[in-house]
């Protein structure tokens, strides 16, 4: 290694990262991602590799980013296990890398990266697609990105009421007790969704928990969990009768068991719709299939380390 790389933890990654800053920039690079042949993009479907004994995977998320001389990976490794397990079910690190020599720049908590990252993108998705009016925001499920989720879409949105619900009563209740502004607590997903205008799914789900039977039509739902080939959260019905968006149709037709296993059509990638070359109905049911992007991670990475930079 030529140079030691600077290291940055978890909060000094969230006192970096504006999402002001973040979320133009996620924009613009994945409407560049969709746009393919001429993105100087090189993103493969992310490498996952079980960890059967321990119900986890570790995913490699490279990409390379030639106009913006960005080299980065993370490494995430995610599990399904029970509730009262101390260790958060998400966690990662980014590695930012000197493309031109190969050396390893930076290295920072990914963590806070993929929380903010993903509600960000979500909040892309809603603000492309949610209704119109939109007055009611559901969160299903209540950990790290139904929290991440909650402070990006209040504070970008204006809605009259959220709701939560979690799949132990007690764990809603205390998701809501450290925010500042009443969140209502819903007994079940049906009565969380009922007439709600933008859901996020952040569960932990393995088998549909939302069904299209309890959504309003027009409903913008960001579907963020789910993320293996076999594991759901959303219907057939609901998958296969709304309008499905995705970040990446390479990563949807590989990864996603809403997608792979209703047999729902990929209507377009957000980048596609930021482009302007799909449509953005907002009166359908629009479902933003969201799996995660090391670009996503790339961008929020070269923003913390350019900030820390021009702190030094
Ligand atoms: N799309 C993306 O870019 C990303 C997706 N994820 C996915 O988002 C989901 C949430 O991640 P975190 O908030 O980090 O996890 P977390 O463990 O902090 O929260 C998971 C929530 O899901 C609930 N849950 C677990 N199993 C459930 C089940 N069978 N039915 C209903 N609820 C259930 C838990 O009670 C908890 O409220 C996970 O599926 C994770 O893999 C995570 C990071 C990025
Ligand atoms: O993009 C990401 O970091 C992840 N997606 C699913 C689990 C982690």
């Amino acid at each position: 290694m030529s140079e030691c790389p600077v290291v940055l933890n978890k909060d000094e990654v969230i006192r970096l990262l504006s999402l002001e800053d973040l979320i133009p920039r996620l924009e613009s690079a994945m409407g560049k991602f969709s746009r393919r042949s001429t993105s100087g993009i090189i993103q493969p479907v992310r490498s996952v590799l079980p960890i059967h004994k321990h119900h986890g995977f570790l995913g490699l998320m490279p990409v390379y980013m030639a106009d913006e001389g960005v080299l980065c990976t993370k490494l995430v490794t995610f599990y399904n296990r029970a509730e009262n397990c101390t260790s958060p079910s998400t966690q990662a690190t980014v590695l930012l890398f000197d493309p031109e020599r190969g050396h390893v720049t930076a290295m920072m908590n990914g963590e806070a990266i993929t929380a903010i990252r993903t509600a960000a993108v979500s909040a892309i998705s809603a603000q492309l697609l949610k209704p119109a009016v939109s007055d009611v925001l559901c969160i299903l499920g209540s950990g790290q990105q139904a929290r991440s989720h909650y402070d990006v879409f209040t504070k970008i949105f204006k809605f009259k009421e959220v709701r939560v619900w979690s799949r132990r009563r007690e764990m809603a209740e205390r998701f809501v007790e450290d925010l500042e502004e009443p969140v209502v607590v819903c007994c079940s997903v049906r009565e969380a969704v009922s007439g709600a205008d933008v859901i996020v799914t952040v569960t932990g789900a393995t088998e549909p928990i939302l069904g299209a039977e309890w959504i309003k039509s027009g409903a913008h739902i960001a579907a963020v969990g789910a993320c293996r080939p076999d594991w759901r959260e959303l219907d057939d019905v609901l998958m296969r009768e709304a309008l499905v968006y995705v970040d990446s149709r390479d990563g949807a037709h590989a990864e996603s068991g809403d997608i792979i296993l209703s047999g729902a059509q990929v209507f377009g990638e957000l980048g596609e719709v930021i482009n302007g070359s799909v449509p953005a109905p907002r009166e359908k049911t629009t479902v933003f299939k969201s799996l995660g992007m090391g670009l996503q991670d790339a961008v929020a990475a070269k923003l913390v380390f350019d900030k820390w930079k021009s702190e030094q």
